[in-house]
């Protein structure tokens, strides 16, 4: 049920300017105790691009990926979204932001396991004041769009990594985020199901106008980007604009 897309697909949501940022670092940077994790990265995202950060281990991609989607307060440095200062929000605000703005998946879909995948996809409409009859019909139509009818009754126990994966993505675009962050979200695939996924997150993400970041290990799986920027030691050193030309 994949439809393949290019990276000439953009679709910016409507009433935008296209080529504003509409997430941003601006000289982040952030320490854990002794050990620095970003050394003033710099980072602009578009309305309704699709970016993936690479780079070595231990570099800094998780935490520039979290002080972008308001978990985590750069130590010093700014984090903008929609031109708004993230990193100066109270808590409450930047939790408002995550809820209703944002949409997660991170390497192993921690979907609630006593829940049922129709019920995991339809929490973010309750907790967002859904009623509960059009909460589930809204789950159960993202899950077969996402190829997995028939599965919305089914546990996490119950359901492979691919599809678990797939699960948290309806999770995560449920809500119509303006922005997807996703962390490694094929990492505990095998190569061929985190393609299908990464592939399957990527047609969603445009289809919806979604603007996505997206952290991966894998040359694959950055190549179904719009654009793929490098970190390493904490800095954002290297940017390669789609394959397809400049
Ligand atoms: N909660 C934490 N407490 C202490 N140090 C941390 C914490 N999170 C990250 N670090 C350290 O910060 C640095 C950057 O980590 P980060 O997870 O952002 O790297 P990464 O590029 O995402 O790595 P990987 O690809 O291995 O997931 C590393 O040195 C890491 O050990």
């Amino acid at each position: 049920m994949t439809v393949r897309t290019t990276r000439s697909d953009r679709v910016p949501r409507e009433g935008r300017d296209p080529d504003a940022p509409l997430v941003e670092a601006r000289g982040a940077e952030l320490s854990f105790g002794r050990t620095p994790a970003l050394r003033g990265a710099d980072l602009s995202v578009a309305s309704g691009e699709i970016l993936a950060i690479m780079g070595p281990s231990g570099s800094g991609k998780s935490t520039l990926l979290h002080c972008l989607a308001g978990i985590l307060v750069p130590d010093s440095g700014e984090i903008l979204f929609d031109g708004r200062r993230v990193d100066r929000m109270r808590e409450p605000e930047r939790s408002e932001l995550r809820r209703d703005r944002f949409g997660f998946v991170f390497q192993f879909g921690q979907l609630v396991p006593e829940l049922t995948a129709e019920e995991n996809v339809a929490m973010p409409l309750l907790l967002g004041g859904t009623r509960r009859g059009p909460a589930l019909a809204e789950a159960r139509d993202w899950l077969d769009r996402l190829g997995l009818e028939g599965l919305g009754r089914r546990r996490s126990g119950e359901l492979s990594g691919g599809q678990a994966q797939r699960v948290a993505l309806a999770r995560a675009m449920v809500a119509r985020p303006d922005v997807l962050f996703a962390d490694e979200p094929t990492g505990s695939l095998d190569s061929l199901t985190g393609e299908q996924v990464m592939e399957l997150l990527v047609d969603t993400a445009r289809e919806n106008g979604t603007t996505a970041v997206i952290v991966t290990h894998e040359a694959r799986v950055a190549a179904c980007a719009d654009r793929e920027v490098m970190v390493r030691d904490g800095k954002v050193t290297s940017l390669s604009f789609g394959r397809t030309g400049p």
